[in-house]
């Protein structure tokens, strides 16, 4: 079967499974697999693909046509760049999530040209997303990714080493703050923010395939805020910052969350559909 041929007979197949974004799940399963690129097949659409790798689209396409979204068949998604592997226990980082990465690499910017490091903590690094992010864009900076799964935490550090980053990246099992020690001046995290009601009705390939760990926040949805603002002052350098991401619905709640812990709002961003997103603040 020709490179064409295939791309062709894969757009169709998730087509005919009602996939919404067929065309382009059935360009990135031919690619990765067959190890082809788009130039590739703009030039060179009668190479012909070897048998072995039509097999493995084909096993592609049928997890895709199942329902499994299309990063966790390919096994990493690009996050502000990089490409970050999952795991079971990783949620797949979102576009949205690269908003609070906008948010904060000024300030980070502005710390490490001051003081020469900027020590960040990621609570819930999952993938290492926000942590390697950063320390890709702030070459002075150092992070602790903290996680309660030590699988997300395996994928995290081997995300760092193929990146680079391994030397100033560190991967620490910890209940949030329980196992953290010393002070940071950067505290992030995009916690877990859905109710424990709503999971069952979000959408199947969120519901199914990231970890209900990555998305539960309790009875209303905030319970790892009320965590993070009690703990985050005693971790936190003097004119350090704390960056969350939100729920769409939650802008309110959590900006009450840290003033009741003496923080002030800095800054609230939305994300690009126009959603309440991401909160940074600083102690008051
Ligand atoms: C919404 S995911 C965010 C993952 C990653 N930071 C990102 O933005 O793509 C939340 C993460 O918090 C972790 N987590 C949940 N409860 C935790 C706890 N008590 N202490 C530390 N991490 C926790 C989950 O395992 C998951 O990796």
């Amino acid at each position: 079967m020709t490179l064409a041929e295939l791309l062709r007979l894969a757009r169709q197949r998730l087509e005919a499974s009602g996939i919404e974004d067929a065309a382009l799940d059935a360009r990135l399963l031919v690619e990765h697999f067959t190890g082809t690129s788009r130039s590739d097949a703009i030039a060179w659409p009668d190479m012909v693909t070897e048998s072995q790798a039509v097999a493995a689209v084909e096993a592609a396409l049928e997890r895709r046509s199942a329902g499994e979204p299309v990063h966790r068949i390919l096994g990493f998604r690009e996050f502000y760049g990089l490409e970050l592997s999952l795991s079971a226990q990783t949620l797949e980082p979102r576009p949205d999530t690269e908003i609070l990465i906008d948010a904060i690499l000024p300030f980070m910017r502005d710390v490490a040209a001051r003081e020469g490091a900027c020590r960040v903590l990621d609570l819930g690094t999952g993938t290492g997303a926000i942590a390697l992010a950063l320390l890709a864009n702030v070459p002075d900076a150092t992070a602790i990714g903290v996680d309660v799964s030590a699988d997300a935490l395996a994928t995290a550090a081997r995300n760092a080493a193929g990146l680079g980053l391994a030397d100033r990246f560190t991967a620490l099992r910890s209940d949030w703050f329980s196992q953290v020690n010393g002070r940071f001046h950067v505290i992030a995290s995009n916690p877990p923010y859905i109710r424990s009601d709503d999971i069952a009705g979000l959408q199947a390939e969120v519901r199914l395939f990231d970890p209900v760990r990555a998305l539960d926040g309790g009875e209303d949805g905030l319970q790892p805020y009320r965590v993070i603002a009690a703990q985050a002052a005693a971790h936190l350098e003097q004119d350090g910052a704390v960056v969350v991401e939100i729920g769409n619905t939650q802008r309110l709640e959590v900006i009450s969350i840290f003033e009741n812990e003496c923080f002030r709002l800095l800054e609230a961003r939305r994300d690009l559909g126009g959603n309440d997103r991401v909160l940074l603040f600083a102690v008051a």
